[in-house]
């Protein structure tokens, strides 16, 4: 994988290291900063030319210094600005005491800012160094700014919204528009904070990229750039058994469509032979509704013993409409040496035996991807769902470390992490992707990808990416089946 600017995000402690390297480096910082005031002030008038007044807020730190900067700019070309400070102005330290030094517009107390129509607020109270709830007087005025409607654009991230973990501390800004410098953060693309920012615009301040890239640890967006060299895996021109061969449990007569659902999915995902394990009781039901998809009796222990004789049965999905209970567990411990892809009540039914699971996957060696949404995730990792100290990505990353796997923590915001600390995040699901089914189709997708011989977190990362174009194609009123008919060659 190509480590480029153009798909990876930092934390705001690698970013604070990025700006130290680049200080020792030589660069100037405070030539940096107005880059970035100046990049703000930019993006101001170029999306309010007819604003009646650009309201400057400014913080206590460097993020307030970026803001006395774009007030300057933004003044200087002949727009009407006012400066609101939150603290003494005059405390301000290095190169934020040296912007407001040169900003000519003096700043009234944060207390004194009321949201005038035709106002465009420009949001430099707090960046990357939020530490804590953001203080009464700047929730106040989030909530005034807010509540009126003002357009705000976000200097670096919108204040209150935590760049490590996108969680709201205390209050945040509503940003129509947010500027951030060099690379983006996990409060970027985490929710809530992602929904807070509105148009992110990444911008490139003058930091050479080796010093980003050096301090950047794995985490990407999730892109094609980060999986597509392992797509020969798909040539869709391979043999049909070469292309993989795909099973998938399916639970008893009252709740087959789930399995079906993950077995159409892995054939159009691209699997070439696609089974159904079925119990006898569902498999008149299965029977009337299968074509391309086979199908195989699977009743208990023994069968399924047997059957695992055949090593070309490489591939696994287990878990929708499964059930709950011990044949899941049996099934799933027998399975821990193939690649695996365990969904929904496959998951839920190790709630307070994880340790046996993990214990197996790291015994047996097998590929194994879990998909769990919040519910399911609290259940199989309740002490790490219960670290209110952890981001979305570091709750993902600790429990594919634990249990041998990799991760595909469902919702808005899908991270996908790997026992190594890898880990992406997802982007580009739109809202109405979560409809019922959808977790059945992305299983086995994910499925199809490993039955072809991508590596997991590859194989997991794709297929997320591709439930996600599918549902972009599929439109609002997608369904689980439009979904996998929309669903986008790789
Ligand atoms: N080379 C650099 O370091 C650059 C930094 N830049 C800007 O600098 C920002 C980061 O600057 P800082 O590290 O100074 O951080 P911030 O300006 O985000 O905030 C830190 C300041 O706020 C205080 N603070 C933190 N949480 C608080 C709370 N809840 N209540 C009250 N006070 C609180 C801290 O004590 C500190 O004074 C970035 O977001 C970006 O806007 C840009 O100028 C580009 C260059
Ligand atoms: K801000």
């Amino acid at each position: 994988m190509s480590q480029t600017l153009s798909n990876i995000f930092v934390t705001p402690a690698e970013m604070t290291s990025v700006d130290k390297d680049a200080a020792h480096s030589g660069i100037d910082s405070f030539s940096l900063m107005r880059s970035a005031g100046t990049a703000v002030s930019a993006a101001a008038l170029r999306l309010y030319p007819g604003a009646l007044r650009f309201v400057t807020l400014c913080g206590p730190g460097n993020n307030g210094g970026d803001g006395y900067v774009a007030a300057a700019a933004l003044a200087e070309s002949g727009a009407c600005v006012t400066v609101f400070a939150l603290g003494e102005p005059a405390k301000l330290k290095g190169d934020a005491a040296r912007a407001r030094e040169r900003c000519a517009l003096a700043p009234g107390p944060l207390d004194g800012y009321e949201p005038q129509p035709g106002d465009v607020v420009i949001d430099a109270l707090f960046g990357a160094g939020l530490a804590r709830e953001v203080p009464k007087q700047a929730r106040n005025v989030i909530g005034r700014v807010n509540a009126s409607g003002v357009p705000v654009v976000a200097v670096d991230l919108p204040s209150g919204i935590d760049g490590r973990t996108g969680e709201i501390r205390g209050a945040s800004f509503v940003a129509a528009h947010t500027v951030t410098f060099m690379a983006p953060k996990p409060g970027h693309l985490l929710m809530p904070g992602r929904a807070r920012c509105g148009t992110i615009e990444v911008f490139d301040i003058g930091i050479p990229g080796r010093f980003v890239v050096g301090r950047a640890g794995d985490l990407h967006i999730n892109t094609p750039t980060l999986w597509e060299e392992h797509l020969g895996a798909l040539d869709p021109e391979a043999h049909k058994y070469k292309r993989g061969h795909l099973a998938v449990f399916c639970g008893g007569s009252a709740s087959t469509g789930a399995a079906r659902l993950s077995a159409a999915a892995g054939l159009r995902a691209g699997a070439g032979l696609v089974t159904l394990a079925s119990p006898v009781e569902a498999l008149a039901t299965n029977a009337s509704h299968l074509t391309a998809v086979m199908l195989k009796e699977i009743d208990g222990t023994a069968d399924l013993s047997a059957w695992l004789k055949d090593k070309r049965l490489s591939t696994f999905v287990l878990g929708p409409g499964f059930g709950v209970g011990k044949t899941a567990r049996d099934f799933v411990l027998m399975l821990c040496d193939r690649a695996l892809v365990l969904d929904a009540d496959g998951i839920t039914s190790f709630k307070e035996a994880e340790e046996q699971l993990f214990d197996r996957i790291a015994e047996e060696g097998g590929e194994v991807v879990m998909t769990p949404h919040d519910g399911e995730f609290g259940r199989i990792f309740p002490g790490i769902a219960a670290d209110t100290a952890l981001s979305k990505i570091e709750k993902a990353q600790a429990a594919a470390k634990l249990s041998h796997s990799v991760i595909v923590y469902k919702g808005p915001d899908t991270v996908i992490a790997a026992p190594s600390g890898r880990a992406a995040v997802n982007v580009n699901a739109p809202p109405w992707l979560a409809t019922a089914g959808s977790g059945d189709v992305l299983a086995g997708i994910i499925g199809a990808h490993l039955a072809q011989g991508m590596p997991s977190f590859e194989a997991a990362a794709a297929a997320v990416w591709r439930h996600g174009e599918a549902g972009v194609a599929a439109g609002r009123t997608a369904t689980a089946e439009m979904l996998i008919e929309s669903m986008p060659p790789l």
